[in-house]
């Protein structure tokens, strides 16, 4: 039995992709672990099973698709069986990133069974450093880099259908860490950040499938959705995440009071994915001020912070 194990971060959004196909998403402190088991008892059929702790009935088929081609891009044929277990803090369908980071760590979950050196952060570190500028450039010893592990998620995510547009924003944030923004339509980094934040979450008791959005509605609010990703690019993340939680609440019947409640008191506010979730950037006081109002509405209120680290193997 060989087994691996990996974790990678949830994200909160700036600009949801739905609308136009750019998206911009940042991880927070908040995390889903994988666990992957490859028994290579040859079998009559491969066979790959998944379970999520705490949700025996939860759809596992994003999870073990990731299994399925990371093996294949290790150039490995599962003959036997692989089962992977995710663990999390992350809600699942709220809006928080959870299946971008349960891709994500079940894909270095998979490597990290295999023996497949995935490039970590500090790889990318010196990459940047060294200034070739290559958003794909791994370390001398990677033999993938995690901007390709990242996109063997989006691709699970696609053939699975738990996505709209393959999400790559939100992927791209939980395994890379800190701020990105995408076209994911061309699975493409437009623009990486690094900003420092307070974060406060409010996730309300119900539950909002991507899968079953109004992308209609969503693509009604394109040219709101234009200027969001201008702010963004140009660096002024907190007035594009105000832009795009005012669209966006209008466009799939949100309500707008969190929104109004915090938007003076912090530096940017919005609905968070298709919800239901919605998170404040901030300083300490201003997050603090509307964690007060926050903590009145149904659900759970919490406190968090940006995470730089990304997707990590063992
Ligand atoms: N911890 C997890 N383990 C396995 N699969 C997960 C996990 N979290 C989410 N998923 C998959 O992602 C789907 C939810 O995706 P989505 O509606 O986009 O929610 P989110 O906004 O939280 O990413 C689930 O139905 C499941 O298939
Ligand atoms: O399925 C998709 O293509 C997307 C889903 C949304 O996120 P959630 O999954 O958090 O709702 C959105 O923010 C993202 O830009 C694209």
């Amino acid at each position: 039995m060989r087994t691996g194990r990996a974790r990678a971060p949830a994200a909160g959004t700036v600009l949801n992709a739905l609308a136009t196909g750019v998206g911009s998403a940042f991880a927070i402190d908040a995390y889903t672990t994988a666990t992957v088991d490859l028994d290579p008892t040859a079998t009559s059929e491969a066979t790959v099973t998944g379970e999520v702790a705490g949700a025996p009935d939860a759809d596992t088929r994003l999870v073990e698709r990731c299994v399925e081609l990371a093996a294949d891009r290790a150039g490995t044929s599962l003959d036997g069986s692989a089962h992977v277990r995710t663990e999390s803090e992350i809600p699942m369908a709220a809006g928080l990133k959870s299946s971008s980071a349960a891709a994500n760590a079940t894909v270095l979950a998979t490597f990290d069974a295999l023996g497949v050196p995935v490039e970590g952060a500090r790889d990318e570190d010196a990459e940047r450093e060294g200034g070739s500028g290559d958003d794909d450039g791994g370390g001398d010893d990677a033999l993938v880099t995690r901007v390709e592990a990242c996109r063997i998620g989006v691709r699970a995510a696609r053939d699975a259908g738990v996505t709209v547009t393959g999400a790559f924003d939100d992927a791209s944030a939980s395994m890379l860490g800190a701020l990105t923004v995408t076209d994911n339509d061309e699975d493409a980094i437009l623009h990486r950040d690094y900003p420092v934040w307070d974060v406060l979450v409010w996730t309300p008791p119900e539950r909002a499938y991507s899968a079953d959005a109004d992308v209609e509605g969503c693509r009604a609010v394109a040219p709101m959705a234009d200027l969001a990703a201008d702010l963004a690019l140009g660096g002024q993340y907190g007035r594009a995440m105000t832009v795009n939680g005012l669209a966006f609440c209008a466009a799939l019947d949100f309500p707008t009071d969190p929104l109004v409640a915090a938007m003076s008191e912090v530096t940017g506010v919005s609905l968070s994915g298709t919800g239901p979730s919605f998170v404040a950037i901030g300083d300490a006081a201003g997050i603090e001020r509307v964690h007060e109002t926050w903590a009145a509405y149904d659900g759970e209120t919490w406190r968090t912070t940006t995470e730089t680290d990304g997707g990590t193997q063992g």
